[in-house]
Formats: structure tokens, C-alpha cells, sequence
């Protein structure tokens, strides 16, 4: 029992323990939960006293809380300073943000960057104050009470700090210290990077002042482009009030006067008139009356001697201006011609005014004869005549063939006495006079203008331009030589070793780029020198005058009959070429390069230096407005050819004519032309010629190839081809202009037989090398800019070709037909190529039109004998075009002499030589 009673007891304490462990329990919760909310009501409290003590504290600053304020006021200024006015609500904010961020170091850094801040400030306060710099030794009593005095300077803290700094860093060393805490402190207190902002303001600086930059070249530019307006503004007005000027003047040298009445007879109504009886309006009749009065004679009478009297004035016009002028009446053609003459050669200087007039004007109107003088090159101006020592056997000639009576324009006489002289020769126009072929006087020309091109300062500052250009691109150069043609400048530059040729090349977009060139050409390197050649368009282009040509001592003393005054080649050298020893010329070039211009010029140069009798021409032109202007010039042998058809029946009469000459070499076993007319000569001195003559050159001229290639290309291509394979030796020359360089015109084998070539300017490579084999003639500028290239020439020389104008082509061709020298035109030769014309076939026939080509046995013979079928073979074989010869094979193919086509493989021989004779036998 008693056990159970311990146990029980026991049991009781248990549950009593346990009970006041759990009552504990429930105590130490409730106070855990209590603990937080006592800790903000404190830190409340805490701050409300705090921000109420501020209050106060900032306050008493300003004399406004009592005699204990001013106190605590003294106290506050004595510790701080100057910066007692912000201590208490700078005090209570840190200790408000100390107890917001408790134990975050970030806040801690802060707060001491604060008061690191505040203690500056008061330095700064007492460093003003000149306390530091004044006390002798440290007293912190004295700080103190200075600054509770006087409520300035830093306090005791700062004023200490102050006082230490200054004595032992000096004035310099506390302020670099001052700054370099400051910006530190700023840069806790912010946690913005000072070096970062400084980067970012130097960047705005730098962006703003290249902002600024650009605004100021902009500006300039405007200023500029303004100043350029008004530059232009104030010439153009010039240009118009001198225009106008000019416009005054002609005005009244024409006497037109603008604004003035012309109705200038008297009416009754003016006064005046009534109380003058000697003023009156006059008529005609009236007029005569006083004249008849003054003068004695009749109207009829004066008229008479008004006409005189004007006939005597228009003739001293003429002496005196020495041109023709167009109110000269008709019949005064060659007196005007004569006279023009006269004068281009005054200007000629005094040796050629005194010693040696023109033959050729003697020639015409001379009784005698004076061919031998009158053909010969030295003989064309007498200065030269002179110099080649032709000029003493001209004067004996002169002597003997003409007295000085018949002399109407003797050089040295008076104004007066050619008045008459050529007076005389009016009267005695109907009296016959032999004629003879009269070259065309050079007056008849246009000169070239004498300046031109761009200047020396120009030339350098572009080839210091190209050397810079190059340089930059890592290519070092050296300038060696600068040659400016007419229309473009070379530069010869010498890379540095080292430097590859092709580099230069690759750069030549560049050049064209920096100089702003509209293109350039390179030829890199100069054949035959250690150079590369940039030949650079010049800003002012110069006309090359055909007249200027035609007048160097280069044409003038050219051997050759044919000669051709080209141009002017890129160091301004007048180039003048033998067409005889072309003796072919393929001129290409794309529509308006100048090809029309460069064969009138071809033309002019034969005109001016050979006799018609000597070199005759074949002009073909499809185009019919190039060349039609030459009808009626007495070097031509048919009129000038227009239709293609006709042009084709002129090639094949060409090559007929052609072999008729190797005929009669062959009679009279000579070689060529020049041995034939030799031998000839020989005969006629002799007087054993007979009917034999001399036979001229011929130079067949074609403007537009691609016209006649259209129409009948075979016989064309054919008829090309053997006259340029046979025709140099007989004195044949062809020249083919075309615009369409395509290889269906220019085929290979007129590309083949005419070696030399003329490339104008054209549109692509691709054509380039078409005409020259070579790339080039794409880069030209048009306007007669050329590449030359004739046979004998190891490389294409740049050319700027001459220029004609179609009204100097005129006058010349005028100035020929108005020689009327006969019937001019062979009719023998036309009769001809119309016979050719007609027959389907002709001498030289491709046999079209007939059945068989007249070919055709020979070939099928041929090829069994070689038993082989190639169109070629037939090519060379007979010397035939590629048609033709595919034609002769279809019909051999026709005939069954060789099989059909069979893709690349030639064509089967099916017959062998007896059974070809036996079918020839059957059906021809
Ligand atoms: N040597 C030159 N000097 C100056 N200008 C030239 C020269 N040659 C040609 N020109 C100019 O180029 C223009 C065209 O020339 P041209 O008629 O000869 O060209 P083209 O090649 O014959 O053209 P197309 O094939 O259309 O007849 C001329 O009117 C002229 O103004």
C-alpha cells in the first residue's frame, strides 16, 4: 500500500515537474516574441528624443532658446566650428541611418566618409579664419574658446587638424590633402568612380570640340559654295553686260538704231518748217533735179558711175582682206581664189613674197607649162623650194616660161598693180587656158589654235598627286619623265625595286579615283624602257588642225605619195604614215569615236599631196552622207559608191584589175607597181610606149563594213581577202572602216590580211581585242583619240588624230571640181563593174547564180587526190573565202563526190578519181 502511495506521490511530482517545465516553457516564448518589438520601441524612442535634441541643438544656433541655449550654443561652436550650424541634424541622421543599417560595413564606410567630410569642411572653416597660420604653438584651449567666441573657424577637432596640417604640410600640402579626401569621401559616400567620370567628361569634351569641327567645315563649306555662287553669279553677269556691249557696237556698225523714230518727214503741224522755207521733205525726182544740177550728167549718167565707182570699191575690199567675199559676183570665182592665195602667202614672210610666188597659181594662169615643178613636194612652198636647193632651177624656169608682162600677181608688185593685173585677167577670161590639176591651197584649211592643254604647274601637281596616291598604297615611285599629247599626259614613273609592275596595274582604279581622271590608261611596263606609263586625260583637250599637219616639214617632206597625216602621238609629234606600205588599214572604233573624221583626213592628206593621175580613189559608202561629198574630185575613178550591192561588183572589179596588173608585170618582168611605171617612163622617153601609160595607185576606201557584210558577205569577205593578200604589189590599197568590231564583221580572215589597225575609242575590252588583239582601245576618250597600229609598229602608239571639218572638206572638194579637168570618172572602169554587177558570176565570180562554182572540179579533184574533205583546205587552197569553200563542199556533197556532215569528223571521199571523171562526163 505504502508503495503505492510513493508511487503515487512520485507520480504527482512527476506531473508537477512537468507542468512547471511546461509553465516555463510558455514563459520563454512569450518573451522571445516581446524581445523585437521592445528593440523598435526603443530605437524609436531613441530617435524621437534624438531628432527633438537636434531640434533643440540647431536651434540654440540662432539665439532663439534663452540664455541656456546660447550656452550649449558656445559649447557646440567651440567643438565644431563653423559647421555646428549642420552638426545636429547631421548627428542625427547618421545615428539614424547607423541604427537602420546596424551591422552592414557598407554603412559603416558611409557614416565615417560623412564625418571624414565634416572635419574637412571645418579644416576649410579654420584654414579661413588664418587662426592656423597665425598661432606659434598648439593650443587647443585657445581653438576652443576662439570658436566658441566667435562662432567661426573649424572648432577643436578641425581647428587642431588644421593647425597640424598646416605647420607641418604648408598651405599646399593641406589643400592636396583637403582635395584628395574629399574626392575619396565623395567617392564612399556616392559610390560613383571619380577616374570613370573623368573618362566619360573628357569623352564628351572630345566628342563636343569634333562636334563643333564638323560644324565649322560644314559652315565653311557653305561659305564656300556660297562664295563659288556668287563668283559665278558676278562673271556671268559680266559675261552678259560685255554680250551686251558687243551686241551695242554691232548695233551701231550696223548702224540699226533702236527707239528712234523713222518717220522723219515734215508736217505742217511743226512751226518751224513754215518760217524755213529752205527745209522741205525731198523726193526722188527731186534729188536727181540737184544732182543733175551739181554734177551735169543725167540719172541715167550718175547711176553709171555709182555702179563704177562701187565695182572699184568691192574690188579694193578683196585686195585688201585678201578672203573671198560672198557679194562677189559670179565669174569673180577664181580671181577670188587667186587673190586668197596671194594673201595666205604674204603671210609666209618676206623670202617667199619676194623670191618664189606659187607656182601653182602661175601654173594655171601661165602660158607655158610648168609640171615639173608643180608636183613636187619641195616645190609646194618657196621657202622650202629654197632650202632643197630647187629654188635657183624654179627661177631659171620662172625666167624662161615668164616674162614679166604676163605676170598678173608677180610677188613685190603694189596693191594697185595686182588690181589690174587681176582686172586684166577678168577681161581675158574667155581667152582658153590650158588647165592643169591645181592643188588646193592650205588657206582652204582651218589653223589649229596655238595654246592649249594644261599647264606646267598643273602637269606637276598632278604627277606629285599620282606619286602620293601610289604611296599610300605601300608602292614607292619616281617621276622620270611627262610628255602631254594633245589630249592626254604621260607619266613615266620608275617603281622602287621591289615593287611589282602588277601592283601598279591593280592600283589603276585608284589613280583614276584620286586624280579624278575619267579614265587612264597603264602600260606597265614601256616596251624597251625601265618605265610604266600612266597616260592621264588632260583637263583642256587641243584640237590637232589638219592644216597644221599638212603644213609640217614632216608631211611636206613625206616621200611618199600616199601619205596620211595621222595625227599628233602623245609628245605631241606630228605622225604621218605610208599607207603604200600598210598596205591595208582596218579602222574600228564605236559610233562618234571619230572613224568619218580620221578617213576625211585620210582623204585630205592624198588630195593635198598627190596628182590625181598618180593615185586614184574608190570610195565606198553605204552609210551614203560620209563620203558622197567627194563626188566630182578628180582623183576618183567611179562616183562614189552608196549601194552595197554595187560596192561588192567595185571589190570584185578591184581584184580583177588586180590581176590584170600581175598580168602585164608578168609581159613586162617586173616585180611591182613601181617597176612597171618605171619601165614604162623608160618607154615613153624613148617613144616606144605607144598606148602603154602609167598606172596610178589606187586606194579603195569602205566607211561601214558592217553595211556591206550585211547585204553579200561572201563575195565581200572574198573579194577583202585577195586583195589583201595580192593587191600591195599592184598598188592596191584598201582601208575598211567599221563601228561593229564583232567577229562577224572583222572576220579572221579579213582580221588576218589587214595588218594594220586603227582602234577608236570602243565600248569594251572584248572589241579592243577584236581590232588589236589587245586590250586598250576601251580605256580611249573618244573625239579622235586613237591607238595606231600599223605594220611595222611593235606596239599601238596613242594618237590624237587630226581633225577636218565637213565645211574644209567642202571648200577643198569645191576648190577641185571648179578645176573641171574633163570628164573625170573612168567610164571604162564603170562600164565594167556595172558588167560585173549584172553577170551573175564575173572575172573573179564566186559563182553564185550558176549551177557549180567554177571551182568545183578542180576541188572535188583536189580532195580525192588527197582524199581528205576539209572546208579549210579549200580556203587555202584557192584562196577563197569560208563561204565559198562550204559552198563548193555542199555541192560536192550534192554530187556525191564526199559524204554529209558528221559532226566533228570530216566528211567521207566517196568517189575515186575514175568515177569523178566519169561523172563529169555524164553531166558537164
Ligand atoms: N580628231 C578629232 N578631233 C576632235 N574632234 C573629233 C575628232 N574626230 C572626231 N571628232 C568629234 O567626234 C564627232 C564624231 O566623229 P565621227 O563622225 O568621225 O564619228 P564616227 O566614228 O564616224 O561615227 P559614226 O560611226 O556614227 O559615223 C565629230 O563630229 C567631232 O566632233
Amino acid at each position: 500500500m505504502a508503495q503505492t502511495r510513493k508511487s503515487s506521490s512520485g507520480s504527482r511530482k512527476k506531473s508537477s515537474k512537468s507542468r512547471s517545465s511546461k509553465a516555463r516553457t510558455t514563459n520563454t516564448g512569450n518573451n522571445r516574441k516581446a524581445e523585437p518589438m521592445d528593440v523598435a520601441l526603443r530605437n524609436e524612442i531613441v530617435l524621437i528624443v534624438l531628432f527633438a535634441a537636434a531640434i533643440f541643438l540647431f536651434l540654440c544656433n540662432f539665439g532663439i532658446v534663452g540664455v541656456m541655449g546660447n550656452t550649449v550654443s558656445d559649447v557646440q561652436f567651440g567643438i565644431f566650428g563653423l559647421t555646428a550650424y549642420v552638426m545636429p541634424p547631421a548627428i542625427f541622421f547618421m545615428i539614424a541611418f547607423g541604427m537602420v543599417n546596424s551591422g552592414s560595413s557598407i554603412a559603416a564606410r558611409k557614416l565615417v566618409a560623412g564625418v571624414v567630410v565634416l572635419l574637412l569642411l571645418g579644416i576649410v572653416f579654420e584654414l579661413f579664419t588664418g587662426a592656423p597660420e597665425a598661432a606659434t604653438e598648439y593650443q587647443i584651449g585657445e581653438i576652443y574658446k576662439r570658436c566658441g567666441s566667435t562662432h567661426s573657424g573649424g572648432g577643436v577637432l578641425a581647428g587642431s587638424l588644421a593647425y597640424f596640417c598646416y605647420h607641418f604640410l604648408g598651405l599646399a600640402g593641406t589643400i592636396l590633402i583637403l582635395v584628395v579626401a574629399a574626392i575619396i569621401s565623395i567617392v564612399v559616400l556616392t559610390d560613383k568612380s571619380f577616374v570613370s567620370g573623368v573618362k566619360s567628361g573628357s569623352r564628351k569634351v572630345y566628342e563636343r570640340s569634333a562636334e563643333d569641327a564638323a560644324y565649322r567645315r560644314e559652315r565653311a563649306k557653305e561659305r564656300r559654295a556660297q562664295q563659288e555662287e556668287e563668283r559665278a553669279r558676278r562673271e556671268e553677269e559680266k559675261r552678259i553686260r560685255a554680250e551686251e556691249r558687243e551686241n551695242e557696237k554691232i548695233l551701231r556698225m550696223d548702224k540699226k538704231v533702236s527707239g528712234v523714230m523713222i518717220d522723219t518727214s515734215l508736217t505742217a503741224k511743226e512751226e518751224w518748217t513754215r518760217e524755213r522755207d529752205d527745209i522741205h521733205e525731198i523726193n526722188l525726182t527731186d534729188f536727181e533735179e540737184q544732182m543733175e544740177e551739181v554734177t551735169g550728167r543725167t540719172p541715167e549718167e550718175n547711176e553709171e558711175s555709182a555702179l563704177d565707182n562701187q565695182s572699184t570699191f568691192q574690188f579694193d575690199k578683196i585686195r585688201i582682206n585678201g578672203a573671198y567675199t560672198e557679194e562677189y559676183e559670179d565669174g569673180y570665182d577664181e580671181l577670188s581664189e587667186i587673190t586668197e592665195l596671194f594673201a595666205s602667202q604674204e603671210d609666209k614672210g618676206p623670202v617667199y613674197k619676194k623670191n618664189v610666188p606659187d607656182e601653182r597659181v602661175f601654173e594655171d594662169y601661165s602660158m607655158g607649162s610648168r609640171d615639173e615643178y608643180a608636183h613636187e613636194p619641195e616645190n609646194i612652198s618657196g621657202q622650202e623650194a629654197a632650202k632643197a636647193g630647187g629654188k635657183k632651177a624654179w627661177e631659171e624656169g620662172f625666167a624662161k616660161e615668164k616674162p614679166s608682162a604676163e605676170m598678173p600677181f608677180a610677188a613685190g608688185s603694189t596693191g594697185d598693180e595686182q588690181c589690174n593685173a587681176a582686172k586684166n585677167l577678168r577681161m581675158s577670161e574667155k581667152k582658153p587656158v590650158p588647165k592643169k590639176y591645181i592643188f588646193p591651197p592650205l588657206s582652204k584649211l582651218v589653223k589649229g589654235k596655238e595654246k592649249g592643254g594644261d599647264s606646267t604647274k598643273e602637269l606637276k601637281e598632278t604627277a606629285l598627286r599620282l606619286q602620293q596616291t601610289l604611296q599610300t598604297f605601300g608602292v614607292r615611285v619616281t617621276i622620270t619623265d611627262i610628255s602631254q599629247g594633245p589630249s592626254v599626259t604621260r607619266f613615266e614613273l620608275q617603281p622602287e625595286q621591289g615593287v611589282k609592275v602588277s601592283k601598279i596595274v591593280g592600283l589603276s582604279d585608284d589613280i583614276k579615283l584620286n586624280l579624278a581622271a575619267t579614265d587612264i590608261r597603264i602600260e606597265a611596263p614601256i616596251p624597251g624602257k625601265a618605265a610604266v606609263g600612266i597616260e592621264v586625260p588632260n583637263k583642256e583637250n587641243m584640237m590637232v588642225a589638219l592644216r597644221d599637219l599638212l603644213e609640217s616639214k614632216e608631211f611636206q617632206g613625206f616621200p611618199s605619195k600616199l601619205a596620211f597625216a595621222v595625227g599628233k602621238d602623245i609628245g605631241g609629234k606630228v605622225v604621218v604614215a605610208d599607207i603604200a606600205k600598210m598596205p591595208h588599214m582596218l579602222i574600228a572604233g564605236a559610233t562618234g569615236s571619230g572613224k568619218s573624221v580620221c578617213i576625211n583626213t585620210l582623204i585630205m592628206s592624198i588630195l593635198y599631196k598627190a596628182h590625181p593621175d598618180d593615185v586614184k580613189l574608190i570610195m565606198v559608202d553605204p552609210k551614203v552622207v560620209e563620203l558622197s561629198v567627194y563626188n566630182g574630185i578628180p582623183h576618183l575613178l567611179i562616183p562614189v559608191v552608196t549601194d552595197p550591192k554595187k560596192a561588192s561588183s567595185a571589190l570584185q572589179w578591184s581584184v580583177a584589175e588586180m590581176n590584170d596588173r600581175y598580168q602585164k608585170f608578168a609581159d613586162f618582168n617586173v616585180r611591182d607597181l613601181k617597176g612597171y611605171n618605171k619601165k614604162i617612163e623608160t618607154m615613153q622617153e624613148k617613144g616606144e610606149a605607144g598606148d602603154l601609160k602609167k598606172l596610178p595607185q589606187i586606194v579603195i576606201i569602205v566607211d561601214e563594213l558592217a553595211d556591206l557584210m550585211m547585204v553579200c558577205p561572201g563575195e565581200v569577205e572574198e573579194s577583202i581577202c585577195r586583195l589583201a593578200q595580192l593587191a600591195r604589189a599592184a598598188g592596191l590599197h584598201l582601208i575598211i572602216a567599221t563601228q561593229r568590231p564583232s567577229v562577224d564583221v572583222i572576220t579572221g580572215l579579213i582580221k588576218a590580211n589587214m595588218p594594220s589597225r586603227v582602234a577608236f575609242s570602243v565600248s569594251s575590252g572584248v572589241d579592243s581585242r577584236t581590232i588589236l588583239d589587245m586590250n586598250g582601245a576601251e580605256k580611249l576618250l573618244g573625239k579622235g583619240d586613237m591607238l595606231f597600229y600599223p605594220q611595222g609598229y611593235s606596239k599601238p602608239a596613242r594618237v590624237q588624230g587630226a581633225f577636218v571639218s565637213d565645211k574644209e572638206v567642202s571648200d577643198v572638194v569645191e576648190f577641185l571640181k571648179n578645176q573641171t579637168l574633163g570628164n573625170i570618172y573612168d567610164t571604162d572602169v564603170q562600164e565594167k563593174i556595172s558588167t560585173i554587177g549584172n553577170a551573175a558570176g564575173g572575172p573573179a565570180g564566186s559563182g553564185e547564180g550558176s549551177e557549180r562554182d567554177q571551182y568545183f572540179v578542180e576541188a572535188a579533184k583536189f580532195i580525192i587526190e588527197k582524199d581528205k574533205a576539209s572546208i579549210g583546205m579549200l580556203q587555202r587552197m584557192f584562196k577563197i573565202g569560208f563561204n565559198r569553200a562550204a559552198r563548193i563542199m555542199d555541192q560536192l556533197c550534192e554530187a556525191g563526190v564526199v559524204g554529209e556532215e558528221e559532226g566533228t569528223k570530216p566528211r567521207k571521199v566517196l568517189m575515186s578519181e575514175e568515177q569523178f571523171e566519169r561523172f563529169i562526163e555524164e553531166t558537164l
